[in-house]
């Protein structure tokens, strides 16, 4: 059986084989690839692509899907063992996933981060709670460490712009927010574009480093592909010659050590990092903008970066069903 819930569970050749997969695919529309198949869809946060590209992968495919809300119709879930389950959460993970694996042949999981901090995003608790108790594959439709699908359709979309990402120049840049986000999103892009051979240049303020554990797993796949990594506190400096621009925000490294104000108003302090046209003119000529959406328009990126031609949000989204697709499928040929 086997389970992807994060970058490490493919490898960079298991991305590529998703990725090539996914391109092909994109060409040439596959037969029936799930008659009959069932995914459970479980969402303990909400979302609008991934819900919507994962069913779409399953109908199109000539299975279907069943979307549950946590908390929303169906019974709040405890993870912890042990625990004592007198408050909210009725049901544990123990029974509930098991029982979901009676109805359905895969199950995906949507989980943010807990905000217990970034030690406690490593464990990812939820998410490896159903890899344990699951007897189908699990599938992340982004937990508190990663969100691979969006890492594998960010690079299928660099890929179908520049042909190749071997050594290709990319930004992942820090953006402001009104509240600390997870690092899920910027943690995939890292994995992914190391996987797949680019040299990454990540730029964020002081405070905002990722966790050493996925920069060294990102620094293996970079080795490992002739890709690279560098970090730095200087945006423009990472933009210099970027091919690609990928912006995204998330929350400060000892998230638990702020006070909710401090925070707000640390994130305000660094509102020049807001990407704009003038951003954009420190990159290469051709530069693509990047981001997985949803965006706060004028807070995160300006409307007229979103808004230009040199932006690929919405191809970018629409890569969602593609590496789906070929994910799913490949889960599916591994686990026989
Ligand atoms: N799945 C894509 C991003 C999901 C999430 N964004 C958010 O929660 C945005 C919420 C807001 O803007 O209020 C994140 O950053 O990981
Ligand atoms: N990018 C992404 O995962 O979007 P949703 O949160 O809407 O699913």
């Amino acid at each position: 059986m086997k389970h992807v819930t994060h970058i490490k569970d493919l490898g960079p050749e298991g991305v590529e084989a998703v990725l090539a997969q996914a391109e092909a695919w994109k060409q040439k529309a596959p037969g029936s690839l799930f008659p009959g198949s069932i995914l459970g869809m479980v969402f303990f946060n909400p979302s609008l692509r991934t819900r919507t590209s994962f069913e779409a992968v399953m109908l199109r495919g000539g299975g279907s899907a069943i979307i549950l809300d946590v908390g929303a119709g169906v019974w709040k879930l405890e993870h912890r063992e042990g625990a004592v389950m007198n408050a909210d959460r009725a049901e544990h993970l123990k029974e509930a996933a098991p029982v979901l694996s009676r109805f359905v042949d895969m199950l995906g999981v949507r989980t943010f981060s807990q905000g217990g901090g970034d030690e406690e995003d490593e464990v990812d608790p939820i998410i490896n709670a159903f890899r344990k108790w699951a007897t189908v594959p699990v599938v992340s439709m982004e937990s508190a460490r990663e969100h691979p699908c969006q890492g594998l359709a960010d690079v299928l979309t660099l890929r179908e712009k520049f042909g190749t990402t071997k050594k290709l120049p990319v930004t992942l840049t820090w953006a402001p927010h009104i509240k600390p986000l997870p690092k899920a999103v910027p943690n995939s892009f890292l994995l992914s574009a190391a996987a797949a051979g680019c040299e990454v240049r990540v730029a964020h303020p002081p405070g905002f480093e990722l966790h050493p554990a996925v920069r060294a797993e990102a620094e293996a796949y970079a080795k490992a592909t002739g890709g690279s990594i560098t970090y730095t506190h200087e945006q423009d400096e990472a933009l210099a010659g970027s091919r690609a621009v990928y912006a995204k925000s998330w929350g400060p490294t000892a998230a638990a050590a702020f006070s909710p104000n401090d925070v707000t108003a640390l994130l305000a302090s660094y509102s020049g990092w807001m990407p704009t046209l003038r951003t954009m003119s420190r990159a290469a000529k051709d530069a693509a903008f990047l981001h997985c959406l949803p965006v706060r328009r004028n807070v995160e990126v300006a409307d007229e970066v979103l808004d230009h031609p040199s932006s690929r949000v919405v191809d970018e989204a629409g890569n969602r069903f593609h590496v789906q697709r070929s994910l799913l499928h490949w889960m599916r040929s591994q686990s026989r």
